[in-house]
């Protein structure tokens, strides 16, 4: 049966550069970069004047999550500290549970890695968003014990579409990039939580003032 290109009736876009494109053809490849760049009239991000300070860690947004969940066994753990400006940087140690080839980290974890320290920015700018796209280069292969200094920054804001890339890199701060990624956050609210969640966990956080407390920080604009 010959592979057909079209999309199925009601399809989601896959967001590759504007709604109701398809996403097959070389033209896309183009139009898939684009998505990721963010248009002539985006403006600045603005660092919220109550945005922790400079170094300090921003702890979990809800100890379940797996990237910086503390309550998450095998977990990454990730605990990021804000940056001067819109940034953060954070440290990930490769676990033998991460593995996906012999002694290697799994590229898709190295991916969560970039995504939970993309996610980060939310508090710099007390903002919610969601990874709408992620795309990641893995340079190198990363071993298991190695330490990955990640460090992420929103580039461009867009109104609900928030622009930011981050690094990974091996052997110190300073060290070579090893993954990388570019990323496209869309501003929500808490309600795309609370509606799109299972109710068990939802009701759960609702209960946990601590976890509420959390979720309304971000979004406080100024
Ligand atoms: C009280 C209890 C609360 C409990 C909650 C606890 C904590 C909450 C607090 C903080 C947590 C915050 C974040 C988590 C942080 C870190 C975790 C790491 C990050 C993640 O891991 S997070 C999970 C993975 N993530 C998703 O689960 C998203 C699934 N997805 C959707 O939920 C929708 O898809 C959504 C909302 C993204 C958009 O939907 P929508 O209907 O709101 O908006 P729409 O589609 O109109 O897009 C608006 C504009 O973005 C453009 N656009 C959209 N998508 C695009 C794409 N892919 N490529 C290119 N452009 C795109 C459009 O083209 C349009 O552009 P334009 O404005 O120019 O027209």
């Amino acid at each position: 049966m010959p592979l057909s290109l079209a999309r199925p009736p009601g399809a989601r876009d896959s967001g590759c550069g504007g709604r109701g494109r398809a996403a097959v053809g070389s033209a896309d490849v183009t139009s898939q970069r684009t998505s990721l760049t963010p248009p002539e009239d985006a403006r600045a991000p603005v660092r919220h004047p109550e945005a922790p300070a400079p170094g300090e860690p921003l702890g979990s947004h809800y100890d379940q999550c797996f990237g910086c969940g503390t309550g998450q066994p095998h977990g990454l753990h990730l605990d990021a500290r804000a940056g001067e400006g819109v940034d953060v940087t954070a440290e990930f140690t490769v676990k033998p549970e991460h593995q996906g080839a012999p002694g290697l980290a799994h590229g898709g974890v190295l991916t969560t890695a970039l995504d939970e320290t993309l996610g980060s920015l939310n508090w710099l700018m007390h903002t919610i968003s969601v990874t709408g796209r992620l795309e990641t280069d893995f340079r190198q292969p990363v071993p298991v014990g190695s330490v990955l200094h990640l460090e992420a920054r929103v580039t461009a804001v867009h109104g609900r579409k928030i622009y930011c890339t981050a690094t990974g890199r091996v052997g110190g701060p300073e060290g070579p990039v090893a993954v990388r990624a570019d990323g496209l956050f869309i501003e929500v609210k808490v309600e795309h939580f609370i509606s799109n969640g299972r109710d068990e966990e939802i009701q759960a956080a609702m209960n946990d003032p601590d976890q509420v407390r959390r979720a309304r920080a971000f979004e406080v604009n100024p």
